[in-house]
């Protein structure tokens, strides 16, 4: 028997997610699969490829029924981790997928969400320099959000080497549907998205935008400002997210990959594409994998990343995997895998 591991949220897209990692990991044994309006439904009514866990039916969202878990992981609407938080043991493994504990800062976070702030927990992103040190040992993580894990990986590295300027990032990302979450579908059918693409909260209202500016701010070492534009793509999951940023004088291709390629060649799941390869958000689906191209365009000036993730793995269920498996001091890629299901 192997670490008793629940999962709260786990009828959502991203608890679902979880449930088939953790499936397939040796260390970590589903013991409480919760949910809210389905509870008691099978888990394989709501997730029909999740066979391993058939005859087993989800859980009412009662927090006496996390108790006796070494591990938690927290699959919740934003709003909703910090009270089922409040009940949990110090010793027991919390990882928050939600927004809850993400932001140090408490009036952008009120200012975003709406809610009161719950505070802050370790920011469980592990490439990002200096957090793997924090992640390893802690009790309770923040699980980054899915567009932030995206754009900071892509430019945490050229602002850390200060190949460019922090007053001009401007980023455009394309999400998936899947990570508007299964409550939100019946306003995501089929026939209004395919064939579609469209932004929305536009003009810095989208509540990323905060978390990312805290991500490349911590690896810029000072603050940095972040123009931010989402948009829903017609696919089910996988966000590529095109990042630019004015080059300081000089810098070129060259010097923008090698400052990438340093940063991540002993990372299992980033991936510096070679040069002329593009990321495709295909090639990271139901992979823990960031893929991550670069180039200079001199005539505008600008350092152009663009990475591509999958929303639900690297930008939640694996990412909340790799930081319980440092956490608990187990192999960090234990139950994951960098290599995507393609086409
Ligand atoms: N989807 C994505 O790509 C990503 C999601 N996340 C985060 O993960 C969390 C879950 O997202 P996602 O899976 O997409 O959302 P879903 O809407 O798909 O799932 C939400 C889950 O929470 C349960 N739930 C709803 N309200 C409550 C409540 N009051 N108490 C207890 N359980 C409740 C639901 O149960 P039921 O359905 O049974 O009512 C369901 O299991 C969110 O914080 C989200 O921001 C983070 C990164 C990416
Ligand atoms: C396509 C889509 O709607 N995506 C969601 C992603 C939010 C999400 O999943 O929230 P966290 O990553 O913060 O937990 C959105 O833009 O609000």
């Amino acid at each position: 028997m192997g670490m008793r591991t629940a999962v709260a949220g786990a009828s959502g897209y991203a608890g679902g997610e979880l449930l088939r990692l953790l499936a397939a990991h040796p260390e970590l044994d589903v013991v409480v699969a919760q949910a809210d309006s389905r509870a008691g439904e099978p888990v394989t009514a709501v997730h029909p490829n999740l066979v391993t866990y058939a005859g087993q039916t989800l859980a009412p969202s009662d927090p006496a029924l996390l108790e006796d878990a070494d591990v938690v992981f927290l699959a919740l609407p934003h709003g909703a981790s910090a009270a089922i938080a409040a009940t949990l043991r110090p010793d027991q493994l919390v990882v928050d997928l939600g927004a809850d504990f993400r932001l140090q800062d408490a009036a952008a976070w009120e200012r975003f969400y709406r809610l009161p702030h719950a505070g802050t927990w370790v920011y469980g992103m592990p490439e990002l320099a200096g957090q793997r040190d924090l992640i390893a040992g802690a009790r309770r993580i923040a699980n980054p959000g899915c567009y932030p894990t995206s754009v900071t990986l892509a430019l945490a590295p050229l602002l850390a080497a200060g190949l460019v300027e922090t007053d001009d990032i401007v980023v455009v990302a394309a999400s998936g549907t899947s990570g508007a979450g299964r409550k939100a579908a019946t306003n995501l059918l089929g026939s209004e998205v395919m064939g579609d693409l469209s932004p929305y909260k536009i003009g810095g209202a989208h509540q990323h935008t905060p978390e990312i500016t805290q991500g490349l701010s911590l690896a810029a070492g000072t603050r940095v400002s972040v123009g931010f534009t989402p948009l829903l793509a017609p696919m089910p999951r996988g966000i590529l997210a095109t990042c630019t940023a004015k080059l300081k004088p000089g810098v070129d291709t060259a010097a923008l990959r090698a400052a990438l390629g340093k940063a991540y060649t002993d990372e299992p799941f980033v991936h510096l594409l070679d040069e002329g390869q593009m990321p495709h958000t295909a090639a990271t689906f139901g992979a823990n994998s960031v893929h991550v191209q670069a180039a200079a365009d001199p005539d505008s000036g600008r350092a152009v990343v663009v990475s591509a993730i999958d929303n639900l793995g690297k930008g939640a269920a694996g990412q909340a995997l790799q930081n319980a498996n440092i956490a608990l001091g187990l192999p960090e890629t234990l139950g994951l895998s960098a290599i995507g299901v393609a086409p």
